[in-house]
C-alpha cells in the first residue's frame, strides 16, 4: 500500500512555507483557483502549520461532519482566544466540556421549535428597517447592522437597543476589535506561537489584549447584571437568552464571566452575518432586478398590489419563491465565504492523503457555492435554482446550501438567521423599488460583487443604491405599523 501524502498545493518557501503567498484580501478567492488548479482537497503550511483547505461539499461533510470526533475544534488563537477572551468566548474554544455547554445553552434558546416564539419580535424590528430606511435611504447599510443587532440584543438581553446609538456603538466597538483580532495574519503570536513565552516587557501586544478582555467583559457583565435584577423581582417573568442562563447556571456550571460571554457571543456572532446578508441581497436587486419584479409579483398575488398590508411569517407557505430568494443570497454571496476554521486532535487519513492532528481544516464555503456541478451558472443570481422541491423547501432555511458551516460547529442560530433574513428580505421587497443610483449624466451607476470587505465575514462596501417606496400607499402602511408599535 502506498504511504500516504500530502494533499497536493503550491510550492511553499521553505522557511515561511505558504505565509506570503495567502492573500489577506478575499482568500476564498484564492483558494478557489488553486482548487481549479491541485484538486478539491488542498494543503498548504504557514511556518510549520498545516492548513487544508476543503473546496467540496462531500469532503467537508465526510470529515467535519462524519468524522466530527476528531475535526471539531478550534486552532487556538492565543491573542483573541487566550488574551481577549480568557477561554469564555464560543466561536473560539476548543473541543471539550466548556464548548459542550455553551452549545447546550444556546441549542436550548435557539432551536427551531423555540425559534418560533421570536416571529412578533423579528416582524417588529423588521417595520423598523422598512421605517428607518424610508426616513433616510442613504444610510441603508447602518440600518440594516442595526436592524440585525437590535434583534440579538432583545434576544440576548430582553430590551431594544436604545435610540440614541450608545449602546450599539459601545457593542459595536468590541465586535469590530474581535472581527479584526481573529482575521488571519492579524497578530504574529498566532502564527509564531514562541512568541507567547515572551515576558511581559517583551510582548507589549499581551497586555492590549488583556485590556480589551476587560473593557468587554465590563461591558457584557453589565448587561447581564440588569437582566439578573430584573430576572430577581419576583413574579417578574422576564424571558431572554441571558434570564435562562441565570436560571440554568447551577447545571450549567457558570459563573459570571461564562453567562457575560455566552450572551455576548450570541450578538457577536449574530450580527455581522445577518446584517451582511442582508447588505448583499440589495446589491443582487441591482445586478438581477428581474429576480425582484417577479418576488414582488409573488408577493402582490398574496397580500394584493394596493400597498394596505404587510407580508408577514403568515404568509411563508404562499410565498415560495420569496424562500428561494432568501436561500439564493445565502448561496450567491456567503457571509462567512472562507468558512470558519475547524482543528484536528489526532492524525487522519483521507482518500490517499494524510491529514495530521493540529491541522487548521478550512471549509472554503465561496469555492463550494461556485462549482458549476452542484449549482449550474454560479455567479447568477438565480432563486429558481432552490424553486419546486415541494415541502423540502420551507423544512430549514440552511438546507440546499452550505452558508452555515459544517458539523457540531455548524451554526446555532441559523433557524433564527434564515428566519431574520426572510421577514427582512421579503417587507424591503414588499416595501421598495431597489434600483441603481444614477450618475451626473444620468447613467446607472454600475456596482461590482467583487469590491467587498475581506476577514471573517464579508459584505460589499459601501455602493450606491436608489431605494424608493413603491407608492405612497405603501409608505403610509409602513409609518402607520411603526406608530403602533
Ligand atoms: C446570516 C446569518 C448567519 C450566518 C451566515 C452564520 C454563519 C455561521 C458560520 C459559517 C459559522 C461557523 C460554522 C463552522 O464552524 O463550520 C457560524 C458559527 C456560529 N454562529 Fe452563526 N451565522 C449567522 C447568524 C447567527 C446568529 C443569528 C447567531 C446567534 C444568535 C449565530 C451564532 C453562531 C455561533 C455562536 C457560532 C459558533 C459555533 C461554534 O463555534 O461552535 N450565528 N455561523
Amino acid at each position: 500500500r502506498k504511504k500516504p501524502q500530502y494533499p497536493p498545493g503550491p510550492k511553499p518557501h521553505p522557511l515561511l512555507g505558504h505565509l506570503l503567498q495567502i492573500p489577506s484580501i478575499q482568500s476564498w478567492k484564492y483558494f478557489d483557483r488553486l482548487s481549479k488548479q491541485y484538486g478539491p482537497v488542498l494543503r498548504l503550511h504557514l511556518a510549520g502549520s498545516n492548513m487544508i483547505v476543503l473546496n467540496r461539499p462531500e469532503d467537508a461533510e465526510e470529515l467535519l461532519g462524519r468524522r466530527s470526533y476528531n475535526y471539531s475544534s478550534r486552532p487556538p488563537l492565543i491573542y483573541a482566544g487566550k488574551y481577549q477572551s480568557n477561554n469564555k468566548r464560543m466561536v473560539l474554544l476548543p473541543y471539550g466540556e466548556t464548548l459542550r455547554q455553551q452549545r447546550v445553552a444556546f441549542h436550548q434558546m435557539l432551536q427551531p421549535r423555540v425559534v418560533g416564539a421570536y416571529e412578533s419580535m423579528q416582524e417588529m424590528e423588521s417595520v423598523k428597517l422598512l421605517f428607518d430606511i424610508l426616513q433616510s435611504p442613504r444610510n441603508n447599510i447602518r440600518h440594516c447592522q442595526r436592524f440585525s443587532a437590535s434583534l440579538v440584543f432583545y434576544l440576548s438581553y430582553g430590551k431594544r437597543l436604545d435610540d440614541d446609538g450608545d449602546e450599539l456603538a459601545a457593542i459595536s466597538d468590541v465586535l469590530q476589535n474581535f472581527v479584526q483580532d481573529t482575521t488571519p495574519g492579524a497578530h504574529l503570536v498566532d502564527t509564531l506561537t514562541f512568541l507567547d513565552y515572551l515576558p511581559d516587557f517583551l510582548a507589549p501586544w499581551r497586555r492590549k489584549a488583556m485590556e480589551r478582555h476587560q473593557m468587554e467583559l465590563k461591558l457584557y457583565t453589565r448587561l447581564v447584571t440588569e437582566v439578573k435584577e430584573k430576572v430577581e423581582k419576583i413574579d417578574s417573568g422576564f424571558e431572554c437568552f441571558a434570564a435562562r442562563l441565570w436560571d440554568q447556571r447551577d447545571t450549567l456550571n457558570f459563573d459570571t464571566e461564562d453567562i457575560a460571554y455566552v450572551a455576548g457571543t450570541a450578538f457577536e456572532a449574530g450580527t455581522d452575518t445577518t446584517a451582511s446578508t442582508i447588505v448583499w441581497f440589495l446589491m443582487a436587486m441591482l445586478l438581477f432586478p428581474d429576480t425582484m419584479r417577479k418576488a414582488q409579483a409573488e408577493i402582490d398575488a398574496v397580500v394584493g398590489s394596493d400597498g394596505k398590508l404587510m407580508p408577514g411569517f403568515l404568509q411563508i407557505k404562499d410565498l415560495p419563491y420569496c424562500v428561494a430568494l432568501t436561500k439564493e443570497v445565502f448561496r450567491w454571496a456567503p457571509a462567512a465565504p472562507g468558512g470558519f476554521p475547524h482543528y484536528t486532535e489526532l492524525d487522519d487519513e483521507y482518500k490517499g492523503f494524510k491529514i495530521p492532528a493540529k491541522s487548521m481544516v478550512i471549509p472554503c464555503i465561496w469555492s463550494m457555492h461556485h462549482n458549476e456541478v452542484e449549482f449550474q451558472d454560479p455567479y447568477t443570481f438565480d432563486p429558481e435554482r432552490f424553486m419546486g422541491k415541494s415541502d423540502e423547501q420551507f423544512d430549514s432555511f440552511a438546507a440546499g446550501h452550505y452558508g452555515f458551516g459544517f458539523g457540531r460547529r455548524q451554526c446555532p442560530g441559523r433557524h433564527l438567521a434564515g428566519k431574520t433574513i426572510w421577514i427582512g428580505v421579503t417587507r424591503l421587497l414588499w416595501a421598495f423599488t431597489i434600483e441603481p443610483a444614477l450618475d451626473h449624466q444620468g447613467n446607472p451607476v454600475k456596482v461590482d460583487p467583487n469590491n467587498c470587505t475581506s476577514g471573517m465575514t464579508s459584505r460589499p462596501n459601501d455602493f450606491p443604491v436608489k431605494i424608493r417606496p413603491r407608492s405612497l400607499v405603501h409608505a403610509e402602511t409602513i409609518r402607520k405599523e411603526w406608530a403602533r408599535q
